[in-house]
């Protein structure tokens, strides 16, 4: 039975059976810390010493916040009202793009598939819409006004990344150009109030699949990274760190496709979302990836200028999108398939 979205109106006063996870799944069942990835102004020009900032967070972290990044204040502050307009809107109007099919934008769905085939829920609904272009449903009002101007300055700071990420990885600055990043989409993701956070997550653990995901929320404290430390931190030397970021700055992640094309020089950092007792939290992820036509493959000059080979094998990201999707974006399990 599909499963009832969570912002349909309903209190929660506990966690229902459906989202309580297994023992050893709990966000209290890892290594917790705090910490921010490392900050990257985008404004300055030199831009030489920025990529070198991009490739090292890239590196060590896949995860880093970019300030001075173009997208201005009002225009983020629009989109974020917008966006939570929708999830309060009565549960009829928003269950008119409420469906399970995966080539539907926009879409409004809760968990990850409506619970088809999911044995526990995630505490989370999700609006999916279109970027490029833009496609977002009609109500609320003010929704279109304000996509369209947020995702085309998303998608500008989104390029200066890549161009700069092309340069600290010794590429061509238009590497990444064209249908390398010529789709994506948004999750606008909306995780209510939860009763008891120790119990759920509100994403499970997955790496983005597209280059690189740029993110904004309305509340801070949800998102965490995975952090390999070096082995002092429990767990495999594995961390789950908070990712706070700082006021008015975005933060960006790596995905599937810059590990690939950097020939695992740069991480697809793998990452969860948390819930609260106190706050709804809304978050607008914002993924810049392939056009489905396109072909991906390690860059042939990082190859054959380390000598190393290639480490995964060419695909189309059509193809890739269905592996990824029937892998639910668990991270080892998505790489085992693009390995050579
Ligand atoms: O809500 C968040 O902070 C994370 C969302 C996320 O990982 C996603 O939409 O892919
Ligand atoms: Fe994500």
């Amino acid at each position: 039975m599909a499963a009832e979205p969570l912002s349909n109106g309903a209190t929660h006063l506990s966690v229902p059976g459906r989202y309580i996870l297994p023992a050893h799944k709990r966000p209290s069942s890892s290594v917790n810390g705090k910490g921010a990835p490392p900050v990257v102004d985008l404004g300055g020009d030199d831009d030489g010493r920025i990529a070198e900032e991009i490739v090292r967070a890239g590196r060590e972290f896949g995860f880093f916040q970019v300030v001075n990044h173009g997208v201005p204040e009002e225009v983020m502050g629009a989109m974020m009202r917008a966006a939570e307009e929708f999830f309060a809107l009565p549960a009829d109007e928003k269950m008119a793009y409420y469906s399970n099919d995966g080539k539907k934008l926009p879409r409004f769905h809760t968990s990850l598939r409506n619970g088809t085939g999911e044995e526990v829920l995630y505490w989370r609904d999700c609006l999916k819409l279109g970027c490029h272009p833009p496609e977002w449903p009609d109500k609320p009002r003010g929704l279109g006004a304000a996509l369209e101007p947020y995702t085309a300055a998303v998608r500008a700071a989104a390029r200066r990344v890549l161009r700069l990420a092309a340069v600290g990885l010794g590429l061509e600055e238009e590497h990444f150009e064209g249908s390398l990043s010529g789709g994506g989409m948004m999750n606008v993701n909306h995780y209510p109030p939860c009763p008891d956070p120790s119990l759920t997550l509100g994403a499970g653990p997955h790496c983005d699949p597209g280059l690189v995901t740029v993110l904004m929320e309305n509340v801070g404290g949800g998102l965490q990274m995975l952090l390999h430390g070096d082995g002092d931190a429990g767990g495999g030397g594995m961390m789950w760190v908070d990712v706070d970021a700082a006021p008015g700055a975005l933060v960006l992640n790596f995905g599937h496709q810059m590990e690939v094309v950097s020939n695992g020089r740069l991480r697809s950092a793998e990452h969860r979302a948390v819930t609260g007792a106190r706050a709804a939290r809304t978050s607008l992820a914002t993924f810049v990836w392939p056009e489905p036509g396109c072909t991906v493959a390690p860059a042939q000059e990082l190859v054959l200028a380390a000598g190393e080979g290639p480490l995964y094998k060419p695909y189309s990201y059509g193809e890739f999108l269905g592996v990824y999707v029937a892998e639910g974006g668990v991270r080892e399990a998505v790489m085992a398939h693009l390995k050579h």
